[in-house]
């Protein structure tokens, strides 16, 4: 294999921060895909033509995202399956079965495989359970969020990324509830077989979109001892508000100082629910170059974007990450 493993590389290139790609659904809804779809930016593989034609327009558009965010300096990308779960695919589109959901999974990492390349580290992208209710930016897991079966739900997605060579890493992104947390962090090597992270959906206020603290989390964490599953190889954040992250990144990094981080917040945009628009961040209190500095002095081995962020915050980025960064 063209990469080596991303512990591996991590673990032997100390300094070095990854670049990561920027929010890929909201990249696609800026290319002109419809996303909005309970399956979100899913739907261009949906449709047969994706695959039978190659010159399919959604085709060159998906590509033409990946080209973009590694052009800008993107050293790990993300397949765009946060609203991929087998239970949003076979409520929401005409595929049914496993195997049918199995086909699917396997062509899109293929195709972003061969969107980036064999050097190029890719990861397998799991939205929260939350996503598929639309919790995953308000924690609100119902009455007894503790009684959820999380595994029945992440099990199909977990079963195929897991066993998927073209993936070097799996994401649990935006997780807003610490009894979904709970139950992540419980799945042994078993389960979770190769490297994988978690990203927090935190408030501007720094609480778990549940209402959680960050000691709170690090105390779940820190109470594993030994039992904690190795192949966590990262915590961080991702879709949190950019003039806040770097606040969240310093308490995590107080209360756990050993583990790597990561951080990908939002542009900092608000969604207006009701007119379905994006309205701007009237405070863009930082610049990049100072909130990567922060993330890295915090202890952070991955930083890019979420949603509305483009390529050209990717660049940014890059030029940050190269000037603070130690290798
Ligand atoms: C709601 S956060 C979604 C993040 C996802 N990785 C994307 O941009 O496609
Ligand atoms: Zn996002």
């Amino acid at each position: 294999m063209a990469r080596p493993s991303i512990k591996e590389y991590l673990a032997s290139n100390p300094g070095k921060v990854l670049v990561l790609d920027g929010g890929q659904g909201t990249e696609l809804e800026n290319r002109g895909i419809d996303v909005a779809n309970p399956v979100w930016s899913t739907v261009p593989f949906i449709s047969d033509s994706f695959w039978s034609d190659k010159s399919s327009m959604d085709r060159q558009i998906v590509k033409g995202m990946f080209n973009d965010f590694l052009a800008a300096g993107a050293e790990i990308l993300m397949t765009t399956t946060y609203q991929t779960s087998f239970k949003s695919v076979s409520e929401n589109t005409p595929i049914k079965t496993v195997d049918e959901y199995n086909t699917l999974l396997n062509h899109i990492v293929q195709f972003s495989r061969d969107c980036i390349g064999e050097e190029k580290f890719l990861i397998g992208c799991i939205g929260p359970w939350g996503a598929h209710v639309c919790a995953e930016f308000n924690g609100d897991y119902g009455e007894h969020p503790e009684n959820i079966d999380y595994y029945q739900y992440f099990k199909p997605q977990l079963d195929n990324f897991f066993q998927n060579d073209n993936l070097d890493l799996i994401a649990f992104e935006t997780i807003p509830n610490i009894h979904e947390l709970r139950a992540i962090l419980s799945w042994d090597e078993s389960i979770l077989s190769k490297p994988f992270y978690i990203g927090l959906s935190v408030h501007e206020n720094g609480l778990l979109r549940d209402g959680s603290t960050m000691e709170d989390v690090a105390q779940l964490i820190k109470s594993l001892g030994d039992k904690i599953n190795p192949n966590l190889l990262l915590l961080g954040i991702n879709c949190v508000s950019f003039n806040h992250s770097p606040d969240i990144m310093e308490s995590i990094h107080k209360q756990l100082p050993n583990i790597p981080l990561i951080a990908y917040p939002n542009s900092g945009e608000v969604y207006d629910t009701v007119k379905k628009i994006w309205l701007p961040n009237s405070h863009p209190t930082f610049t990049w170059d100072a909130v990567v500095k922060r993330y890295i002095d915090a202890g952070a081995r991955i930083i890019g974007g979420c949603c509305r962020t483009t390529p050209d915050d990717i660049k940014q980025i890059a030029t940050a990450v190269k000037k603070y960064s130690k290798n």
